[in-house]
């Protein structure tokens, strides 16, 4: 039994000329244990198929099921079994996190401590005693995931979980969305930041436009879009190799030269470390080289043939890179302002 099942799910907002598609068609399986990543930029219909899976919103057509109970019939079924972080959260300003996580617990029924919660989101016991109307946004963030976790759910919902987190924040949050996982928990990733996704999932849907575009793993999509990730390296000289020669090496799909160096684009990871090692042993001198994932504009370019701010969303993450000295999460948190 899939742990999430839709079938034709469609959601229109309004009526006749004025209607808004907000989601066509969704055919989507989830099975349970998986984690995965629900790719698309804003507008998509990211949040509106979540709404649809927890019955806050109602369908146009079409059905969805949650671990086999129905969204619409079942609905008590399906929000006792799922833990839900989502994108935009009210609390009791004047209540504390404490407080909050009780509350959490004691409707979720569930048996994990608030102090245990706390800790587990990066939240000392100290914050956890002020009222939440003094926390900062990330702290917010963190609560919102420790009461998504409070009943000790089957299914977990994170509706972009890293608004407003810090970089430490955003690996404390994939490592919790691991930990689950290896539990057991089913993770349904709603994101726009590849780089999250594929830190993270086991497979990726890709929507556009209400509409499905892809289902497949990250790997899977690069290969399939021919979308790989690119090195460049800024050499002293000319480097005495042949570009064409680096072409050769495999998992390589081109070598240009530009003005901060040359471009060597793979779709094989492997690859990195044989073009340094030729380029090395040429006559020119590595002075540096950075590595620039492909984002998830490129991807959609490549799916769906849309405009791609590649250039800016790469430029940015090298500046992280170069700031922090580090890859990996701050990376991601820049790229994550950039996207927004
Ligand atoms: N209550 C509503 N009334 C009218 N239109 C709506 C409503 N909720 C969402 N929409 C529209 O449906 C479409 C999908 O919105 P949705 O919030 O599901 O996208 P999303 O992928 O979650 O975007 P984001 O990443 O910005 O949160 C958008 O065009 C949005 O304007």
């Amino acid at each position: 039994m899939p742990a999430i099942r839709t079938r034709g799910l469609t959601k229109r907002y309004g009526a006749g000329d004025e209607a808004v598609v907000a989601l066509e068609g969704l055919d989507l399986e989830v099975a349970e244990g998986e984690v995965f990543g629900f790719l698309g930029p804003n507008g998509a219909g990211k949040t509106t198929t979540i709404d649809l899976l927890l019955d806050f919103v109602r369908p146009s057509e079409g059905s969805a099921t949650v671990l086999g109970y129905d969204a619409q019939d079942e609905t008590d079924a399906v929000r006792d079994r799922v833990g839900v972080l989502p994108e935009g959260f009210d609390l009791w300003d004047r209540s504390s996190g404490y407080r909050h996580l009780e509350f959490a617990i004691d409707s979720q029924d569930g048996e994990r401590e608030p102090d245990a919660l706390l800790e587990r989101v990066g939240l000392d016991r100290d914050d956890g005693r002020r009222p939440v109307g003094d926390y900062s946004k990330g702290m917010l963030q963190r609560l919102a995931m420790a009461m998504a976790l409070a009943g000790d759910p089957d299914v977990l919902i994170l509706d972009e979980p890293s608004g407003g987190l810090d970089p430490n924040g955003i690996r404390t949050m994939q490592e919790i969305v691991r930990e689950e996982a290896e539990t057991g928990t089913t993770v349904f990733f709603s994101s726009h930041i590849l780089g999250q996704v594929a830190a993270v999932c086991d497979r990726v849907g890709i929507l556009d436009d209400g509409e499905l575009v892809t289902v497949d793993t990250i790997e899977g999509l690069r290969d399939a879009a021919g979308v790989g990730s690119r090195l460049v390296v800024e050499v002293a000289g000319e480097p005495g190799e042949p570009i064409g020669d680096l072409t050769a090496v495999e998992g390589v799909t081109d070598v240009s030269r530009a003005e901060d160096g040359l471009h060597v684009s793979y779709t094989d990871p492997r690859a990195k470390a044989t073009v340094v090692h030729r380029l090395v042993e040429s006559d020119a001198a590595v002075l540096d080289f950075d590595i620039e994932e492909a984002t998830l504009e490129d991807l959609f370019a490549a799916f769906t043939g849309s405009d791609s701010s590649r250039e800016t969303d790469r430029r940015a993450e090298r500046d992280v890179r170069v700031e922090t000295g580090g890859d990996g999460p701050a990376l991601e948190a820049e790229s994550e302002e950039v996207d927004r």
